[in-house]
């Protein structure tokens, strides 16, 4: 009798990732906007979502607004994959919540380390261990120590590779020999999370990005991924570069204030963001403006 096959499938984490904003609506998530957002960015072609990364502004959402948005989104993403993002420094409470999440048909958690505490990297070993143990669904390391204030070494993310639930990371580490490292390895999905280094990740052999700058000129950063993906370097560099100056506009200030103000812009939902969180200056509104009109421009 031939030997049943235990072995989960390789989850595919390439492409347009979008981590959705949260729409506002008079204090309150707009589930309707958020919906809608999400049917457009599914028919402009992206891979999947993210609710509740740092984008989604999950720090000011309670329990039930986080698994409500999750649901919203679930049903508006047409079959594409979603994936969970979380955070958190008590490992307890943290693993609780993964255990709660695992049984939603989810692609997949983004995972940061925890904020504040700055463990060692034998802390942080266990830290994404015990999430990985308690999670029945792939595991994506969110790398991002310039919010967390803990950096993982690269032997770290190694040890971590071995790990069958870790299957990728989410790279805003800022060390780009590290970056290469783990693509070198193989055994992690690399994706960027640094907007303006898509393309070198992406052309050093990442699979794809997790990119806020996405929700605005969603086409053209799909387009650049797809022209990457078939080797098609010079018409991906041609299509990447108009975009560089979106990219800075958009991190001119916090994100997402200036994203949710070209979104408000064109009517996908209010410019409103959840304390403190700030709206986006008028002046940089109005660069954004203007420089997404021309954008748009055949
Ligand atoms: O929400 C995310 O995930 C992203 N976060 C980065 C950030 O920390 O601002 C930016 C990236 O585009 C996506």
């Amino acid at each position: 009798m031939p030997q049943q096959q235990t072995t989960a499938p390789v989850p595919d984490f390439s492409g347009l990732w979008i981590p959705l904003v949260t729409p506002f609506r008079d204090g309150a998530v707009d589930h309707a906007a958020l919906a809608a957002l999400t049917r457009r960015l599914a028919a402009d072609g992206v891979a999947g979502f993210v609710v509740c990364g740092s984008t989604g502004e999950a720090a000011a959402l309670d329990e039930a607004e986080q698994l409500a948005s999750l649901d919203t989104v679930q049903a508006a993403a047409g079959g594409l994959p979603v994936v969970m993002g979380l955070s958190g420094y008590h490992l307890g409470k943290t693993t609780a919540w993964v255990r709660k999440l695992s049984e939603r048909p989810l692609a997949g958690l983004l995972v940061p380390a925890p904020h504040y505490i700055r463990p060692s990297q034998a802390g942080l070993l266990e830290w994404f261990r015990a999430i990985a143990d308690a999670s029945t669904v792939p595991v994506l390391i969110y790398d991002i120590p310039y919010r967390t204030g803990a950096t993982l070494s690269r032997e770290t993310l190694l040890a971590l590779a071995a790990h069958p639930r870790i299957q990728g990371i989410k790279d805003c580490g800022g060390d780009m020999a590290k970056t290469r490292a783990l693509i070198a390895d193989g055994r992690l999905q690399v994706l960027s999370g640094e907007d303006h280094q898509i393309f070198s990740t992406v052309a050093e052999g990442g699979v794809g990005a997790i990119a806020a700058s996405g929700h605005v000129q969603t086409k053209r950063f799909v387009q650049v991924l797809r022209l990457l993906a078939d080797n098609r370097v010079a018409e991906a560099r041609a299509e990447w570069q108009p975009l560089q100056p979106l990219i800075e506009m958009l991190f001119a200030e916090s994100n997402p204030g200036p994203v949710k103000a070209l979104l408000a812009h064109v009517g996908a939902m209010r410019d409103e963001l959840r304390s403190p969180m700030t709206r986006a200056s008028d002046g940089l509104r109005e660069r954004l403006v203007a420089l997404d009109a021309r954008l748009s421009r055949p």
